[in-house]
């Protein structure tokens, strides 16, 4: 890859840490993160946080083709056309609010104006636009070379989808992904008296093989202080950082907490992405959990490269139904046969809370389960499971 001369005229405040930049020309691909929008053909405008602003306006010297300046090639790319792309493979979920955000300023005037460009169409929506903003602020805060400085003294990753498969042929039951979950936007507050350590203890106690941790803090109160906490307190069921991912640099983040494996929504995020967070996640020796919902999820999932852990998840994200039969419709036919011919493992996700309904999902082909809800609400999270099993795993 050769360098780039950017040219610059004018910038345009935006929002309080992203400029626009106009009447500019590119001679190459860029090198380094942007988001890149089409306007209209032939015309690109390209957003960038100050700090790479700054960086970006000078000339360039050529960089190398190291594997990491191929993934920040790929990591531009795809934010490219990134609603058109995401609607063109069936993606309702818009990344953020597409006519900017509903509040303007203009000196000293604030103008509210609420239209359907930036008003959310459901809860899932919402919570991807919160966090992209959340993610920026972060990013601003803690860019990504600081982040993989700070991987040098992460704890070493540990072998998720190597410890589903173990507790699967150990027990001859679905391994069990436990959920520490304070709370969430469908049922409101799980469990009052919540610690996550102590909840993650008794998870492992009672038979766990890994464990999902909720980071979101502002619709699950869930923090990614839990997952370096029960990290921290020698918990040794490998973590599924439990977040909603939008960006690369989250997944960075999630290491450095001491997350093993990572969830990647196919409702929010357009192939490209799916395939390059993968790559990522490989790189760092994470595993990332690809969730589908419906038919045309998982066969786009199916028809991407690298993927090795694919979730169902019998709840719908937007409407927020659960429907336990959702595992099984997924993994009739040819679905189910293309899965055990590419050797992917299916977690069942939601609406778990009896031992007929793990029997059912087993039945259906899944060789883990994820559940929250049902064990997170016990008095004793470890006899929660042993209910939920209807047996004692853990021995
Ligand atoms: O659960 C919600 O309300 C929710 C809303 C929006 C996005 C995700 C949401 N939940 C994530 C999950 O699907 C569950 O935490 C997970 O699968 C466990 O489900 P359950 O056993 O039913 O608690």
């Amino acid at each position: 890859m050769e360098g780039v001369t950017l040219r610059a005229t004018h910038r345009v405040s935006f929002q309080p840490h992203h400029h626009i930049l106009t009447n500019f020309f590119v001679r190459r691909s860029v090198p380094f993160p942007m988001d890149a929008y089409r306007l209209r053909p032939g015309s690109f405008c390209l957003r960038a946080q100050q700090s790479e602003f700054q960086e970006s306006s000078a000339t360039l010297s050529p960089v190398t083709s190291s594997p990491e300046d191929t993934l920040k090639i790929k990591e531009w790319e795809v934010d490219m056309f990134q609603d058109e792309i995401a609607a063109s493979q069936g993606i309702t979920i818009r990344r953020r609010p597409p006519t900017g955000p509903p509040v303007h300023y203009v000196g000293p005037f604030e103008f509210r104006l609420q239209n359907e460009g930036n008003t959310p169409r459901n809860i899932l929506e919402e919570i991807i636009w919160n966090k992209d903003k959340e993610v920026s602020q972060l990013k601003e805060r803690r860019p990504l070379f600081v982040l993989k400085k700070d991987l040098e003294n992460s704890p070493p990753a540990r072998d998720f989808i190597g410890a589903l498969k173990a507790s699967n042929l150990r027990t001859g039951f679905p391994s069990l992904i436990a959920e520490v979950k304070k709370a969430s936007p469908s049922r409101g507050v799980l469990r009052e008296n919540f610690d996550p350590v102590e909840i993650a203890q008794a998870y492992e106690e009672g038979g766990a093989a890994c464990l999902s941790i909720l980071t979101d803090e502002k619709y699950f109160q869930g923090s990614f202080a839990n997952l370096e906490i029960v990290r921290r307190a020698g918990v040794k069921c490998p973590l599924l950082c439990k977040e909603f991912i939008t960006d690369a640099w989250q997944i960075y983040y999630a290491r450095t907490k001491g997350a093993d494996a990572i969830l990647l929504i196919a409702a929010v995020l357009p192939d490209l992405d799916i395939r390059y967070m993968t790559k990522i996640c490989k790189l760092l020796g994470m595993a990332a959990l690809v969730e589908v919902h419906n038919e045309r999820e998982m066969d786009r999932v199916l028809g991407i490269e690298g993927v090795e852990l694919i979730g169902i998840n019998n709840r719908d994200l937007e409407t927020f139904e659960v429907d336990i039969s959702n595992t099984k419709k997924l993994l009739e036919g040819e679905r189910g046969q293309m899965i055990s011919q590419k050797g992917i493992l299916v977690v069942g996700e939601s609406g778990l809370f009896t031992p007929a309904d793990i029997a059912y999902v087993q039945e259906a082909g899944v060789k883990a389960v994820l559940v929250g809800e049902s064990i997170v609400k016990q008095s004793d999270p470890r006899e929660g499971i042993t209910r939920l099993f209807g047996k004692d795993i853990s021995i």
